[in-house]
């Protein structure tokens, strides 16, 4: 379980967060939405212990987050600069299970399951830069699956990918998250992304100082589906719910 209490954040002076509380079960697919500079990538930063917190605390399974957690990975929009272009995609996959103790061929090994798994076997020994941008932020992915995380933590990760590479790795998300249990906690612009893959919604309200203004549980049918999903009325409803708190004045 990770938990938000009460926490606040400021650069500086300037007021971001204002006691946001939050508690995540394991296995929950959490989106976080809002308007821009409401303060959702410093949220995902507190989370993951890269900022600590003005006041409040974070805690995974009981545990304050005083540091970067055990088996957590972040993968962010800019997956171009994420990724090594002297390695080849496996040798990127591989890169975190150093840190594990793993023998060379061990973390090849287990660097080209997670490449099957995301579909990009085929690309094993090829360079980041010579792949499109959706298949780089799916090496992305897989190196942050790599190390089995038990929290991930995503930004914008399908930002910048067009229409069809999105939907993919969307799918490829929900996915995992089914298959796999892991917790995650997604940070997107978009409403309609936030609502075809999360389990609930949360929206923080403009800052300064950020809230959360709408904690909305999806109840859509767990098995979605790109077409038939999105044209459902339940969907077209959470949608509505979503974008007007977005749109939604902060408080004063
Ligand atoms: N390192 C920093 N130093 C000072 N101010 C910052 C820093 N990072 C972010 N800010 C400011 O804090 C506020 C929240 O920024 P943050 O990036 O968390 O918002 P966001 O909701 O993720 O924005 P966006 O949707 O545009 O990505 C903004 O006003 C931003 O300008």
């Amino acid at each position: 379980m990770l938990r938000i209490d009460s926490v606040s954040q400021y650069y500086g002076d300037h007021h971001v967060l204002h006691e946001v509380d939050l508690a995540v079960p394991d296995g929950q697919l959490l989106c976080v939405v809002g308007p821009s500079g409401c303060g959702k990538s410093t949220l995902l930063r507190t989370i993951a212990g890269l900022l600590p917190a003005r006041a409040g605390t974070v805690t995974v399974d009981g545990t304050p987050v005083t540091g970067v957690p055990e088996r957590l990975a972040v993968v962010f929009q800019d997956y171009g600069r994420s990724l090594l272009p002297w390695l080849t995609v496996r040798d990127n996959v591989a890169l975190p299970l150093r840190r594990q103790g793993l023998r060379r061929a061990e973390r090849r090994d287990e660097a080209e399951r997670i490449l099957d798994r995301v579909g990009l076997l085929d690309a094993a020994r090829r360079h980041p830069w010579q792949l499109s941008g959706g298949m780089q932020q799916r090496v992305a992915i897989a190196r942050a699956l790599v190390v089995r995380p038990a929290l991930l933590l995503m930004d914008e990760p399908f930002g910048s990918l067009d229409a069809q590479a999105r939907e993919d790795l969307e799918d490829l998300l929900l996915d995992v998250h089914r298959t796999d249990g892991t917790t995650i906690v997604f940070v997107t612009h978009d409403i309609d992304e936030s609502v075809y893959v999360g389990d609930r919604v949360v929206v923080l309200s403009p800052g300064p100082g950020s809230r959360v203004a709408l904690d909305l549980p999806v109840g859509l049918p767990p098995k979605r589906d790109q077409i038939a999903t999105r044209g459902l009325p339940e969907f077209v409803a959470l949608r509505a719910e979503v974008g007007r708190a977005v749109r939604a004045p902060g408080p004063e």
